[in-house]
């Protein structure tokens, strides 16, 4: 037998096991072990570390999944492992067998795995959502979810609520529709599908949608059908109001002048019903985004203790600079704060409305208006870049210390549009882009944000760009990976560094921590890779000499 729905609701106060992405269903990456802690994690030691092999292997952003003494963690090619926890003995591996025409924007890579009773599940980059006996690795079910030649994939970590599996979907770079989709875990029927964009809300691909909704109010003309919002990072789900989160990526194309209005829902932060897939409320970070500041970044649920009241909150660290809490039950805005030194396209945000006070002369231009050369628009420096003052990488929150830590980065980029026209399978992005560092010493930077201000209590700068997950514990510490290669710990409280090992590969993966006889272990995955080094610019060039691969590392303290 394994975990049960019950065990799942559990996950953030159970030490014994890593059942969910996230470590608990509302996202908080925060373990309340203590047994390792700032006090003796300098003698903290690799166990054993596994080889993902094959040639393929790059971008190894997953976290791991624990349960019985069976670690269940993915390769960036659409595999999965399944290990024993306390040797790296290999059980079985399942190598999902991918067409040639997969079209992930961003390299290959898949975050994690979902478990439920004696199943496994993970997203495919052909788009498929398959569940494998957890014992055998054997297929018990495989579903296509939509079609990769069209553009589609899927990278994020599936979430299980209440025995239905709930994924997103990746592509907004090519058009698709942004999608979320719950199915039956047990036999992998359909559910319920929210499609993201407003005007296909009763169709989808031609096929009857189980929704209905709005027409296309804030879309010129058929746009919509071609609109992106992908929910490519997956959701976490709050139990205290039932609600599911889903982040919404860019509208598509990128060239905003394409598409008057403010596009719903792109680049905003949907509350679904988990029963029925209807939309309890929705909050835009980035109304007619023009830079893919996208909006997937995920939502994590907190209690914010403001002025003698304990608040039902929500924060998000967003790709467009802002650091956002809201109230979670009806998405209302409580604040919006920076946390970069550098955002040029908005001044702030108006707490009443809601909505973000622009600078409209930093919006690249409209090629119709010329400005640039070839046909192009007026090119503008923008910053953040456009790969986000925070990308996939998630987040950490501790109810100990009341801060978040956020994987952030300063960069800026030059960006223009350029005409484009959609075409089935191809990009549609209609915009040309260059990132560059803005400081000579620091990209990425470390960030213990305090949700009641805004403010930052400390920081670590890293000469890379973070690209990694973060995990914080009960024992006053905080990890998280480096692209040159180390898993490093910092005291919760202040962002002393107190710990560092070298894995021999960057280090993009989230950190995991359980307990097993006694004693406490760390994971993460090694294996550089992601948007970085394909999109990445002048910083790209930076990070070249980084090898890539793929392996798992474990850790503990040795026996006293
Ligand atoms: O719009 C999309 O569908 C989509 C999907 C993905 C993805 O699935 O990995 C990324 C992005 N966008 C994206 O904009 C982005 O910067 C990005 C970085 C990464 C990565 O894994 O390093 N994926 C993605
Ligand atoms: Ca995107």
């Amino acid at each position: 037998a394994g975990p049960t729905k019950e065990d799942l609701l559990n996950d953030a106060r159970s030490g014994g096991d890593v059942l969910t992405y996230g470590m608990g269903y509302q996202g908080q990456r925060f373990s309340p072990l203590n047994r390792l802690n700032a006090d003796n994690v300098s003698k903290l030691v690799p166990v054993w570390s596994f080889s993902f092999g094959g040639e393929k292997q790059r971008g190894q952003e997953a976290q791991p999944i624990v349960h019985d003494g069976t670690i269940y963690v993915t390769g960036s090619y659409s595999r999965l492992y399944a290990l024993d926890a306390r040797t790296g003995d290999k059980k079985w591996q399942y190598d999902h067998r991918l067409p040639d025409g997969i079209m992930p924007c961003c390299d290959v890579v898949n975050r994690g795995a979902a478990i439920l009773g004696d199943k496994i599940y993970f997203g495919t980059l052909d788009a498929r959502l398959v569940a494998l006996n957890k014992d055998t690795g054997k297929v018990v079910w495989s579903k296509k979810t939509a079609e990769y030649k069209d553009g589609y994939s899927m990278t994020a970590a599936p979430l299980i609520v209440d025995g239905k599996i709930i994924t997103g979907n990746s592509g907004g770079e090519f058009g698709i529709i942004g999608m979320v989709e719950a199915r039956n875990a047990e036999t992998g029927e359909l559910v319920w599908q929210r499609p993201t964009i407003e005007g296909n809300m009763g169709m989808l691909n031609g096929k009857e949608s189980t929704m209905t909704g709005k027409v296309n109010a804030s879309w010129p003309g058929d746009m919509y059908k071609t609109g992106g919002g992908a929910t490519w990072l997956g959701g976490t789900y709050d139990p205290d109001t039932n609600l599911l989160f889903f982040g919404t990526g860019n509208p598509a194309p990128w060239n905003s002048h394409l598409r008057p209005g403010d596009n719903l829902y792109t680049s905003s932060t949907l509350a679904i019903d988990p029963a029925t897939g209807e939309i309890k409320w929705h909050y835009q970070t980035t109304p007619h985004d023009g830079w893919d500041f996208d909006g997937v970044n995920e939502l994590v649920s907190f209690d914010l203790k403001r002025d003698g009241k304990v608040i039902k909150a929500g924060a998000k660290a967003d790709r467009n600079g802002f650091f956002f809490v809201l109230d979670r039950t009806n998405g209302k805005l409580l604040s919006a704060t920076p946390f970069v030194n550098k955002i040029t396209w908005a001044k702030g945000f108006d707490v009443e409305t809601g909505r973000p006070v622009y600078v409209d002369e930093n919006r690249p231009g409209n090629p119709t208006e010329g400005g640039g050369s070839d046909g192009k628009g007026k090119p503008v420096f923008a910053a953040p870049a456009f790969l986000g003052a925070k990308n996939w990488m998630p987040m950490a929150y501790s109810p100990d210390t009341d801060l978040f830590y956020v994987p952030a980065n300063e960069w800026g980029m030059d960006i223009w549009n350029e005409p484009i026209t959609y075409k089935k399978g191809a990009a549609y992005l209609g915009a040309g882009f260059t990132i560059k560092p803005i400081n000579d010493d620091y990209i990425g930077a470390l960030r213990a944000i305090d949700p009641k201000t805004g403010k930052i209590v400390w920081e670590y700068r890293n000469r890379a760009p973070l690209w990694g997950g973060v995990l914080s514990t009960a024992g006053n510490l905080v990890f998280t990976g480096t692209p040159e290669g180390f898993l490093k710990a910092f005291d919760a409280k202040t962002g002393k560094e107190l710990w560092k090992f070298q894995t021999g590969s960057g280090v993009v993966g989230s950190p995991v921590t359980w307990e097993m006889d006694g004693e406490q272990y760390v994971a993460v995955v090694s294996g550089w890779g992601g948007a970085v080094p394909l999109w990445g610019g002048d910083v790209a060039k930076l990070v070249k000499d980084i090898n890539q691969g793929g392996s798992l590392w474990v850790f503990k303290l040795p026996k006293a």
